[in-house]
């Protein structure tokens, strides 16, 4: 039924047009049955044979605009659906992304996504077959009252046992895409992994055969299995069929009296109507594909329209001019299954000025990340207030907030698409610093693009922060950017782009273990579990 949905709501004027001219399309079949049966009987006029084409004509008119219509609105809807399904991804709260992984984002994106895709496709071809078989029970009615109850009571029947086993097969199907999800895991550890993988032969054996080959098994046994029974169910859809029609021939007659052109116009009927229930039977399997698909985006909590976080900060622009950022009894909690092994970032109180460098310091897991995440807006403080210039940071305004910033994380990623080039100054910029950094041989901006990102890994990360820099935002923020540059680059980094952003009025926050470059901070912040160990001035020193 959702799936119905999805069509509705790409157009509920051109549906209602769709469904009319497939009940038209239904209706003149069943007419064109009657007349083909009324022929056979022998009660052939030189009417009908007029009327003959012009049915056919209208059968096929009207199937075809049905069809156009109904696949016109089935590709809007998909291509609807692929654009909602990002972003929902793009508007719902990170931890909650990080929280579902990336395998399983993946799959949704790749795996339900064609799935619902291929299914919209199939709903035309579903409709006009429903509005045949619509058309053709109407006909069987006007022949036959008494006839048509005890039909109507048979495929109900049949249906009802139809849907036991089809009931059956969606378990296999659910099961069989929970699978998908540890399929797709472990496609991502090839992916990822293959140099560990290729360098150790037992991992990747172990891996192989204990990981990969037994969740594939577990994916082929469940859909055969589902294939399986919904194979058994079209078979024996089928088998009703030819049993309602031995009934109506040998056994029912004993009962009630029918007349032979009414039993022989009953018989041909339904042999008509086999074709579309085949067909639906066939597409069944299909459907239910696609209502696992979307119960999974649906319990994945990524919604397809409606967006999670509030994005009005088009309407606002950001604020250049800032005197301070405060952060108020600020905590974020990591929770896992094991209530004891949870970790608690806070409460922070920190006020960061304009024109400031702060460095951040601390252990490994000593909350640093996490706290810039904070910091950023991309992690909502489930305690505590965070405000910039006075102003109370919340759900409607966290969109705006965060353009604030420009960030490298340490898993950064690095878009061919430069912002920031507006100005001629900022491509003479761009120009000095690639040459600078000693990527001017290697990589152009043309178009506002980088030429190529193949590069290694040092040097992707010069450009990452070259992307940063021409951003041109208020407040940045560098997450162990030194941490793969040798000693040249660190030093550009530390002593000419830093004192640069500070020069430019920028606040600038680093997250740092380089302790030869801490004269560079007007502050240091150091971090121990989670906690603020201290927060000095570094003037002294600078
Ligand atoms: N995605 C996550 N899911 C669950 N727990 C996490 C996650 N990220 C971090 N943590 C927890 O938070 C703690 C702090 O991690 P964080 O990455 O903020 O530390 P860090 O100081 O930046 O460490 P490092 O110097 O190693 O980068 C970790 O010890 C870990 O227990």
């Amino acid at each position: 039924m959702n799936l119905i949905w999805l069509l509705l709501r790409a157009s509920r004027i051109q549906v209602a047009i769709a469904i009319l001219t497939g009940l038209i399309s239904g209706g003149t079949s069943a007419r064109l049955i009657a007349l083909i049966n009324s022929a056979i009987s022998g009660n052939y006029t030189q009417d009908l044979a007029t009327q003959f084409p012009i049915l056919a004509l209208v059968v096929l008119v009207s199937s075809i605009v049905s069809q156009v219509l109904l696949i016109k609105l089935s590709q809007n809807a998909v291509y609807k659906l692929r654009l909602g399904l990002s972003d929902g991804i793009l508007y719902s709260p990170l931890r909650h992304l990080e929280e579902l992984g990336a395998s399983k984002l993946l799959a949704t994106l790749t795996e339900d996504v064609s799935t619902l895709s291929s299914t919209v496709y199939a709903i035309p071809f579903i409709c006009v077959d429903i509005a045949v078989i619509v058309g053709c029970l109407g006909y069987m009615l006007w022949l036959s009252g008494t006839v048509f109850a005890f039909t109507i009571g048979f495929l109900m029947m049949g249906v009802g046992s139809v849907q036991i086993l089809i009931g059956r097969a969606d378990y296999f199907l659910k099961l069989a895409r929970g699978e998908q999800d540890n399929l797709f895991q472990h496609f991502r550890a090839i992916t990822d992994g293959v140099k560990e993988l290729k360098l150790n032969a037992t991992r990747r054996q172990d891996f192989f055969t204990e990981d990969l080959q037994v969740s594939a098994a577990k994916s082929r046994n469940q859909n055969s299995a589902a294939l399986f029974t919904y194979s058994v169910s079209t078979g024996w859809g089928n088998l009703l069929f030819f049993i309602l029609i031995g009934l109506l021939l040998f056994t029912v007659p004993q009962f009630i009296s029918i007349a032979p052109s009414v039993l022989s116009a009953y018989v041909l009927t339904l042999t008509y109507m086999m074709l579309p229930m085949q067909s639906i039977l066939d597409k069944l399997q299909q459907l239910a594909r696609a209502s696992v698909a979307l119960e999974k985006i649906h319990t994945m909590g990524l919604s397809l329209a409606a967006q999670t976080e509030n994005n009005q900060f088009i309407l606002h622009p950001i604020t250049h001019n800032w005197n301070k950022l405060e952060l108020e009894e600020v905590t974020h909690t990591y929770r896992s299954e094991k209530e004891d092994s949870k970790f608690t970032l806070g409460p922070i109180n920190l006020t960061f000025n304009q024109g400031e460098v702060v460095f951040i310091v601390g252990g490994n897991g000593s909350g640093k990340s996490s706290l810039a995440k904070l910091i950023t807006g991309l992690y909502t403080p489930e305690s505590g207030k965070i405000r910039l210039n006075n102003k109370l940071i919340t759900d409607d305004n966290r969109e705006w907030y965060r353009q604030h910033f420009s960030v490298v994380f340490s898993d950064y990623y690095l878009f061919e698409r430069i912002t920031g080039l507006d100005s001629k100054l900022a491509k003479t910029q761009a120009s000095e610093y690639l040459r600078e950094l000693q990527l001017d041989s290697k990589v152009e901006i043309k178009d506002n693009k980088l030429s190529t990102t193949s590069l290694s890994q040092g040097q992707r990360k010069r450009l990452a922060l070259l992307a940063a820099y021409l951003e041109n935002r208020p407040i940045y923020l560098f997450d162990e950017w030194a941490s793969d540059q040798d000693p040249i680059f660190r030093e550009i980094f530390y002593k000419q782009i830093i004192m640069n952003l500070k020069q430019r009025g920028k606040t600038v926050i680093v997250i740092s273990h380089d302790d030869h470059f801490f004269a560079v901070a007007d502050r240091i912040i150091k971090l121990d579990y989670g906690k603020i160990e201290y927060d000095k001035s570094n003037r002294v020193y600078g």
